[in-house]
């Protein structure tokens, strides 16, 4: 293997593992911005835990190790073609190694490559400088929070906020409403780049470039500087919280750049990123490719002091909080009897299903008996050595894609428990109430917390899917999630989302008149 390919496969491997220090600071302030009893503070300490045991295993962070964006500044005359191939064998070598979840999937067949190349992945972009060294920088951001980017085209109507004019005010309006519109489902609490101007595509390539800025630096721009403290703040209002839980930390970070545009077109393009933001950097010599620095502090000497604090956040709530340890297959009556607001230790067997099983079980039969059992929206990183397979990371997917069909599914099968996270809707809360099931919601991007408590890996169905979609029947122990939509009616994330919209309106009137 040539020194750029190792060089380019250790950025991988960093990148998936080590949260930056930046990145680590921020939700350390955060945690001390909740208290830590809430269910927004334990999320941050189950979050703060997670980053020090994929430290500590070289494990993904979160099992979604995303679209791999690789920016990769070149001297003049360097083989940009080499290299690109070079990235593509450390981006699959290090899917081989479980670094990397094999998320590069046929749009048409729905058939996973299994390495991570396909057509259109890995992204990588290509720029000439006029110095010596290579500078290589790789995001991965997954595909939750990219679900929840956004773009507006000015001037239009937001709800809560009225006419977004184009002007810096009607930009702020935009941003705050991006916000909103996430909830918890990209896993908050979020980082967000913002492009301004551009067209379609410029616009948001821009917006994802400032997911490379530092979280602490300041933007050159004295407008934008502004713009982006008053969103901090003000996003920070809305009550929305870590998962979506409620809380006083929604957002950690706004950058926001901006780019000439065509006198039809004014676009605010929003790409939110989760939590788990995972981006690194390395600066090469450029003749021997080896790493010279890194361009972003280590995460390493950062510790995230999650034991103590989470040992005493459990304790903390322990006055205040039911919690009710289950074993599966659940009935009726214990999941009745769960409210909104009640953690769940859970044991026994889950199953993981995402939106390939979903789909298929419309209109087929399950490979197995799921009446009692719990479902796990979940697609894993697993990999298979001589004793069998492995979970990775494990932590769980947005629900709310399995809306058009999780009601009818937990009736056909007797399911009882959904797991998941960023909530559902109507029909499935109408769903839970008519036959008597939760939702349970996991801590989003704690793959590596949720990976420790599955014990055995009991078997798979579906392997035709790919790895993620696959159906993987799990045994576990202590696997703990809060009830957020109950068989009574009751909806943490309705109740959050209308709050936080109320709050929305306080933003109404202009600020950068
Ligand atoms: O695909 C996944 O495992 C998770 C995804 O990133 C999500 O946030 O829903
Ligand atoms: S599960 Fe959450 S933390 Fe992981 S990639 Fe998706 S949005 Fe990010």
């Amino acid at each position: 293997m040539s020194i750029f390919e190792e060089s380019m496969y250790r950025l991988i491997v960093e990148t998936s593992t080590n949260l930056p220090a930046d990145v680590r600071r921020t939700i350390a302030a955060a945690r001390e911005a909740e208290d830590s009893a809430t269910r927004a503070g334990l999320s941050l300490s189950t979050i703060a835990q997670n980053i020090e045991m994929a430290e500590c295993n070289v494990s993904p962070i979160c099992q979604d190790t995303g679209m791999p964006t690789f920016v990769v500044h070149t001297p003049v005359g360097a083989n940009q073609i080499v290299m690109k191939r070079e990235i593509q064998n450390a981006v699959a070598r290090a899917t081989k190694d479980g670094k990397l979840r094999t998320n590069s999937v046929d749009s048409l067949t729905g058939a996973n490559t299994g390495d991570n190349l396909g057509p259109g992945t890995p992204v990588i972009h290509f720029e000439q400088w006029e110095k010596d060294e290579i500078d290589a920088r790789l995001i991965l951001k997954g595909g939750g929070c990219e679900n929840k980017n956004i773009q507006y085209s000015l001037p239009c109507e937001l709800e809560g906020l009225g006419k977004a004019g184009r002007d810096l005010d009607g930009i702020r309006k935009c941003i705050l409403h991006a916000v909103y519109q996430a909830q918890g489902q990209g896993c908050s609490a979020g980082f967000i780049g913002v492009g301004i101007g551009g067209d379609r595509t410029t616009g948001y390539e821009l917006a994802k470039q400032q997911l490379f800025r530092h979280v602490e630096d300041t933007n050159p721009i004295p407008d934008l500087a502004k713009l982006e403290e008053y969103v901090l703040e003000k996003a920070n209002q809305l009550g929305i919280g870590t998962m979506g839980f409620g809380g006083n930390v929604t957002l950690l970070g706004c950058k926001v750049g901006v780019m000439n545009r065509l006198p039809a077109s004014f676009f605010v393009s929003v790409a939110y990123n989760c939590w788990a933001y995972r981006r690194q950097g390395v600066l090469l010599d450029g003749a021997s490719h080896e790493i010279k620095e890194w361009i972003y502090e280590s995460g390493t000497n950062h510790p995230m002091n999650a034991q103590a604090a989470g040992e005493s956040a459990s304790a903390a709530a322990g006055g205040e909080r039911r919690e009710v340890v289950l074993t599966a297959p659940l009935t009726e009556e214990q999941v009745r009897s769960l409210k909104v607001g009640d953690v769940v230790i859970l044991n026994g067997e889950m199953h993981t299903g995402r939106d390939a099983l979903h789909k298929h079980l419309m209109d087929h039969d399950a490979p197995i008996d799921l009446d009692g059992g719990v479902i796990y929206h979940c697609g894993p990183v697993m990999l298979k050595d001589d004793a069998g397979w492995h979970v990775k990371a494990a932590g769980p997917t947005t629900s709310i894609r399995e809306e058009p069909y999780q009601g009818d599914i937990m009736k056909k099968f007797g399911i009882r428990a959904v797991i998941g996270k960023g909530g559902m809707g109507p029909k499935t809360l109408a769903a839970l109430q008519e036959h008597g099931a939760v939702y349970l919601n996991a801590v989003g991007g704690a793959a590596q917390y949720y990976a420790e408590c599955i014990k055995n890996v009991n078997g798979v169905d579906f392997m035709e899917f790919g790895i993620p979609e696959a159906m993987w029947h799990l045994q576990v122990e202590g696997f703990a999630a809060i009830v957020t939509m109950d068989a009574h009616g009751n909806s943490l994330h309705a109740d959050v989302d209308k709050d936080s919209k109320a709050k929305l309106a306080q933003f109404k009137d202009p600020v950068f008149a």
